[in-house]
């Protein structure tokens, strides 16, 4: 197994990007979010609000394959159907679990470091699997559809050959609605992700999913409806299969980077605190993972599905990690120049020269943010009589210089820090509805009103960056994920009644 640092890219979130182009068509799948009022008729558009939503439930056929995550059905069936097809005898088993509801169990003492798993390539569905309806599957491969799609619709057309297809087993364990952005409503991401960037991306993924699925129809689809029959192959169908596969999907370096589902190893969750990852084993020819500590019989074993903020696993898994335990959480924050600055124009043309602009975006973790953030403060509150160090503050903003660890500039450093705060406090107060108890009680001006000493600025920003994804990222996890879940059961519940 290649070494964590250098696996990062087999964790369990490839980047799926569908701005593909079908070799032999010559057609992108790029498809501008759509605003509510422009969704066009008769296609499910998952990101409008509730009207579109209580239409697309009427109208859109439940799955009726997978499983209630919260129980353990069917996670017998695919231990027995596993160890009948080759997986070798387990140091681990599926259970109840406290973080991710199922997941992996040691059911003997783990040492750290020991290999653990050994999937054969036999039991891994990739682009290359076998089609239990193999005319779908020529079809798919005269079009040329690229993995991701491709993976999609294969998961689809052996859900629905239930027992006829060699997955049954596999397909009948998985969730039968994973927890997944895609199935937010447009109302549920503007009301919880107000402000934050993740709400972007969100809409760009669901609408990127949806027009990934009208493209195949309407190419594909269409012309074989024998083979992809529209009661299969729906946008519903779509956004579970992309639901898992944005939530289970392995890149396998070792495999040359393959895209694979790996039942079994697909049934550990996360942990943000250890380091080991995925990958095929070329001398046990297996996918395995080396433990990074050891587990006591009945402990919760984890991997890592990489270095994500909270914000990431919660746009591809669905959920954030509880308050604090994530050292990689990040947020984007938008540092501007201020447009009543009379150097504005000298500054934006030295930031151009280097290839920045205004507003510009720097990660800011909870553990520090980067020196280019700063430089780029300097830059921001840097009064007229420094314009000879506007050049060097914008190359080191754009970390293209090797001193930028010894740029000071004292007599501005204050000013600098409490622009950073500002920002942050700004970028906070986009959060009109669920946080102001927590930020009045952070930043509460009698704190630091008065004597601004640049270490509290520091830490207040800090804290106050903590507190704003990790605050959120609780809330989020412990309201709406179950809130979003349940009320689109009981709606498919009145439905069915009705
Ligand atoms: C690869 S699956 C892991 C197995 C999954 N728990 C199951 O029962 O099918 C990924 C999903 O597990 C859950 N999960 C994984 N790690 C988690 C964690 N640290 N906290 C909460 N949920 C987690 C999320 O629902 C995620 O979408």
């Amino acid at each position: 197994m290649a070494k964590a640092s250098s696996v990062l890219q087999s964790t369990l979130l490839p980047a799926y990007s569908p701005l593909y182009k079908l070799r032999n068509q010559s057609f992108t799948l790029s498809f501008p979010p759509l605003p509510v009022s422009r969704c066009r008729p008769g296609i499910h558009c998952s990101v409008s609000a509730g009207e579109t939503t209580r239409r697309s439930v009427e109208e859109a056929p439940d799955i009726s394959w997978g499983c209630e995550i919260d129980s353990l059905e069917n996670a017998t069936s695919l231990q027995n159907w596993l160890s009948d097809s080759g997986l070798p005898p387990q140091k681990m088993s599926i259970d109840r679990v406290d973080i991710g509801e199922r997941g992996l169990v040691a059911s003997q003492n783990l040492r750290k470091g020991e290999k653990l798993l050994f999937v054969p390539p036999s039991l891994v569905i990739s682009a290359d699997s076998e089609w239990t309806n193999p005319e779908a599957g020529e079809v798919m491969k005269r079009y040329d559809v690229p993995d991701w799609p491709l993976l999609a619709t294969y998961l689809i057309s052996e859900a629905s050959l239930q027992k006829n297809s060699r997955w049954f087993n596999y397909i009948s364990a998985l969730p039968r609605q994973p927890y997944s952005l895609l199935y937010w409503t447009r109302t549920e991401l503007d009301m919880y992700l107000e402000a934050s960037q993740i709400r972007e991306r969100a809409i760009e993924r669901i609408t990127n999913v949806v027009g990934t699925y009208e493209d195949l129809r309407s190419r594909i689809f269409s012309k074989h409806p024998h083979l992809f029959p529209k009661e299969v192959f729906n946008d519903e169908t779509f956004k579970w299969s992309f639901g898992i596969l944005f939530s289970r999907l392995v890149r396998l370096p070792s495999m040359d980077g393959r895209f694979a589902l790996v039942p079994w190893a697909d049934m550990l969750n996360h942990n943000c605190e250890v380091e080991t990852f995925l990958d095929y084993d070329k001398s046990s020819k297996g996918v395995v993972f080396t433990t990074d500590r050891p587990y006591q019989p009945g402990e919760q074993v984890f991997i890592s599905y990489g270095n994500k903020s909270n914000g990431e696993l919660l746009l591809s898994y669905g959920f954030v990690p509880r308050e604090g335990t994530n050292p990689s959480d990040s947020v984007e924050l938008a540092l501007s120049l201020r447009k009543t600055d009379e150097c504005y124009k000298e500054k934006l043309d030295a930031l151009k020269k280097h290839g920045l602009s205004t507003p510009q975006c720097f990660p800011v973790r909870i553990t520090g943010w980067p020196m280019e953030l700063m430089a780029y403060a300097y830059l921001v509150v840097s009064p007229p009589d420094m314009r000879n160090s506007f050049e060097e503050m914008a190359k080191a903003a754009s970390n293209k210089t090797s001193t930028k660890n010894d740029l000071k500039y004292p007599e501005i450093e204050e000013e600098a820090l409490q622009y950073i705060l500002d920002s942050c406090e700004t970028s906070i107060s986009k959060y009109s509805r669920f946080l102001k108890v927590n930020i009045t009680k952070i930043v509460h001006p009698s704190l630091y009103v008065g004597k601004i000493v640049p270490h509290l600025v520091c830490l207040l920003s800090f804290l106050i960056v903590g507190k704003w994804i990790n605050g959120f990222g609780h809330y989020i996890s412990k309201t709406v994920k179950p809130k979003s879940v349940s009320e689109t059961a009981s709606c498919r519940l009145v439905h069915k009644r009705a």
